[in-house]
């Protein structure tokens, strides 16, 4: 194959001209392409680049390109975080092309320094802050939890009352097993109260460094500490100004910290790092964990104040296993899911969707999604019990990651690997409680588990 430029000399000038990294890889993850930002942001010399395969460059740049890579030869639809040498964070969108030009098809990365995305968001504003992100969103299905709840009157319940608490600016705490949903209610109840198109802010608390917390959450002023931009930066809090701040995992957040989020919760205003105006924010709360918050109050591990504040109007959503009246509508969306990315749609025999039916799901609708997705991996055009894997079969027996099928006859092997991946984190989250103690038992870090569980979502 040919490892020429793509392109001319002319049409590689306007490329030049754009800030965002552009980068184009053949078919065999060959480099064909990269203007001069994807250059700079990779820290290499264009020429001697051209032509590289992707495990070259990632040897040779000197941004940390390793997670990238894992996605780039995974071939599909995904976002990532990249470091770049000079200490840049590069939000970076990447996906198939069918063909650009003469070249065969491949992948296309489009990298953006998120420095800009900020600076873009602060200075024009929420609306045209979706524009910004909007070449970053995927157009994806998502949940209908207003049908879901004709379907059950639990779920109904649940959401009627997050709804009035929503509409009276009551604070609600989502408790509940890992992967039940809380996430999506949060969604669904910042929507039935904002709209849609309010700043919906999804603060993973168990993924921020102790030592980034107060930054990432209160935003900084400039120059305010080494490494600081120059323009200074807003935090979280503020970024949800007019909507809704979504403190996922909320339990897991460092004692310190906890003050300090109380002080924003009674006041209302924040101070950025190194600043000394205070910042009034309107923002709706909801928080969610799968931590017992009381225990931790009586052990002295969560304060009290702090969670009289956020759990105003406590929530529990129920795990899958009782919500038999949801399972169907579940499954039937989680295939649509799947079909998306398929040629040929994916259907489940009856017997299939009955053994499914039987078994307990410790990990709850992200296991479901996670064995619907193997299933797909697997399956030609109909997903049989053969399919399922040998955890499903054995319905009824302890937490421990067991085998799954292989015997599928075009399965691809790094598919393979990364559905079994996914349901060995699963269970290790039903089996620990909680992604922090999972990602201890699995020896990998919090975020590891975090950017895994996300991933497929
Ligand atoms: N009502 C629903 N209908 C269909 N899919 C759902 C529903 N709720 C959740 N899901 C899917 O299940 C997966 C897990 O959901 P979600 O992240 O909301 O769970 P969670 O309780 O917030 O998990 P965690 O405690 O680990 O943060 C996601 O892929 C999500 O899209």
């Amino acid at each position: 194959m040919s490892r020429t430029p793509l392109h001319g000399a002319s049409d590689v000038a306007v490329f030049d001209a754009l800030a965002d990294g552009i980068i184009l890889l053949d078919a065999e993850l060959n480099l064909r392409f990269l203007n001069a930002s994807a250059a700079e942001m990779l820290g290499v010399v264009r020429e001697a680049a051209l032509g590289l395969s992707f495990v070259q460059l990632t040897a040779r740049s000197t941004a940390d390109l390793a997670e990238l890579l894992e996605l780039v030869e995974g071939g599909r639809k995904a976002e990532a975080i990249v470091r770049a040498g000079d200490g840049r964070v590069l939000m970076t969108s990447l996906r198939q092309v069918e063909a650009i030009g003469k070249a065969t098809a491949g992948m296309l990365l489009q990298m953006r320094d998120i420095a800009v995305l900020d600076h873009e968001r602060d200075r024009a504003g929420a609306k045209e802050s979706r524009r910004a992100f909007r070449f970053l969103s995927q157009q994806k299905l998502r949940p209908d939890l207003s049908h879901q709840r004709r379907l059950s009157s639990q779920l109904d319940r649940l959401l009627t009352l997050g709804e009035r608490s929503m509409a009276q600016n009551a604070r609600v705490l989502l408790t509940g097993e890992s992967g039940v949903g809380k996430t999506e209610i949060a969604r669904h109840l910042h929507v039935s109260a904002s709209g849609a198109n309010a700043p919906f802010i999804h603060v993973n608390c168990g993924s921020i460094p102790d030592s980034l917390f107060e930054s990432e959450m209160f935003g900084y002023e400039r120059g305010s500490f080494t490494g600081a931009l120059q323009t200074g930066r807003k935090g979280l809090i503020e970024s949800a100004d007019g909507g809704t701040l979504f403190l996922d995992e909320v339990g897991e957040i460092p004692l310190p910290m906890q003050a300090k989020l109380l002080k924003f919760l009674e006041s209302s205003t924040i101070q950025r790092i190194g600043g000394s105006a205070e910042h009034a924010v309107k923002v709706r709360v909801i928080s969610a964990t799968n931590r017992d918050l009381e225990t931790m109050v009586k052990k002295g591990e969560f304060r009290r104040d702090l969670f009289y504040r956020l759990a105003v109007v406590p929530l529990t959503v129920r795990p899958l296993r009782q919500t038999p009246e949801l399972f169907d509508d579940l499954v039937d969306y989680l295939v649509a899911v799947v079909n998306q990315r398929r040629l040929a749609p994916m259907t489940l025999t009856r017997e299939c969707r009955d053994r499914l039916r039987g078994y307990h799901f410790p990990g709850n609708i992200r296991e479901l999604h996670n064995i619907i997705q193997q299933l797909s991996v697997l399956a030609d055009k109909v997903a049989e019990v053969k399919h399922l894997p040998e955890t499903v079969m054995a319905a009824g027996m302890a937490v421990n990651a067991g085998p799954i099928a292989t015997d599928a006859p075009r399965a691809d092997l790094k598919e393979i690997v990364r559905a079994y991946e996914r349901q060995v984190i699963a269970r290790a989250i039903a089996q620990h409680g909680s992604k922090r103690k999972a990602a201890e038992a699995l020896g990998v870090d919090i975020g590891t588990i975090v950017r895994k569980t996300q991933m497929e979502q």
